[in-house]
């Protein structure tokens, strides 16, 4: 159940009036979501998505609402926030805050085969280049500070064999972050939660991506590892299936060549990547926030994904 804040047609007839929208005409709340409360709305101008953020404050979000605008302006397939008619993205309803995005065609497409994953790469790079001229900043929020922060509180969960792991995987991911490559490396604002879940096929056509709110700035390349290593691997084993990331890379090399300093950081890049979900999801599993209402999702599935990304090579970036 995700409409934690409940909102009728009634609510919205006057506070639409606000938006270039005309009338509300239906509303309907959607149950598959995990952090705020979001509807379908129907208006006379067409089909749109509310959301009642629940956790994000009002100094929270411009960064990502405004993203969210500035990439539909230049032709990335997002949902493009609406404006009042005092050119505000983020409106209080019901005490918090709110936006009006447009609603993506389609639907996720959970077991995506090559022409998905070329479809995902080409998009993702037409994204990075976009974002080159984003004005706002905010570091990745799940990046190398916050594993320093989060490692220590979850050792004490963990067997020796995973705390060696951990220990082990942040000491490597501390070296590579203070190499010569890794300060070569592309960066900017990045989804840096492209999983299958957050982007809209509509048959083969990618349609969006969208649930922004993870992302910030940070390596091209961490993006890229992030979603090849949901999108290319087998779910059961986490291992690389060669055509898929193939098709993602290749894709995404034609839109924004891959340097040489990507090339030889491809490799630890794929282990970051693994090590952030790792420890988040360690972090849900085992200090859920209060009133978590989910079953946390399975941290081994990450940590299977490192010990593969360690063990072996993936195919490489170009
Ligand atoms: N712009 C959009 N267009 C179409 N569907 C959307 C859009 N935004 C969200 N949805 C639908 O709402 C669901 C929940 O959205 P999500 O961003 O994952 O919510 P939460 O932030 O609460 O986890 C998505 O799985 C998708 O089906
Ligand atoms: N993709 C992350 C969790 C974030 O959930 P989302 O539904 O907001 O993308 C994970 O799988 O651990």
């Amino acid at each position: 159940m995700a409409v934690f804040t409940p909102v009728t047609l009634d609510d919205v007839t006057q506070w639409i009036k606000q938006f270039p929208l005309g009338s509300a005409l239906e509303l309907k709340g959607i149950s598959s979501g995990i952090e705020n409360s979001n509807f379908f709305l129907t208006t006379e101008r067409g089909e749109f998505v509310l959301t009642i953020f629940e956790n994000l404050s009002f100094e929270q979000l411009p960064f990502y609402l405004n993203l969210m605008r500035h990439l539909a302006d230049r032709g990335v397939a997002v949902p493009a926030p609406v404006a009042n008619d005092q050119g505000e993205l983020i409106v209080a309803l019901h005490g918090k805050p709110a936006s009006i995005v447009t609603k993506l065609e389609g639907s996720s497409q959970m077991s995506p085969r090559p022409a998905h994953c070329a479809e995902v790469g080409a998009m993702l790079a037409r994204m990075h280049l976009a974002g080159v001229d984003y004005e706002l900043e905010q570091p990745n929020l799940r990046g190398l500070a916050w594993w320093n922060q989060t490692t220590p509180l979850v050792l004490p969960f963990l067997s020796d064999d995973k705390a060696h792991l951990l220990r082990a995987e942040m000491h490597f991911q501390e070296t590579f972050a203070g190499c010569d490559t890794y300060q070569q490396l592309q960066s900017g604002p990045v989804h840096a939660d492209l999983f299958r879940n957050n982007v809209m096929f509509d048959g083969e056509r990618l349609t969006g991506f969208f649930d922004f709110y993870f992302a910030g700035c940070d390596t091209w390349l961490f993006d890229v590892a992030v979603t090849v290593n949901d999108w290319c691997i087998d779910v059961d084993t986490g291992v690389l299936d060669e055509a898929r990331v193939r098709a993602l890379l290749d894709a995404y090399h034609a839109v924004r060549p891959f340097t040489a300093a990507e090339q030889t950081a491809w490799q630890p890049m794929l282990r970051a990547g693994a090590l952030r979900f790792w420890l988040s999801r360690l972090y849900d599993f085992y200090l859920p926030r209060e009133a978590e209402m989910l079953t946390p999702h399975d941290p081994t599935h990450f940590e299977r994904i490192l010990r593969e990304r360690i063990a072996k090579p993936a195919p490489e970036l170009f």
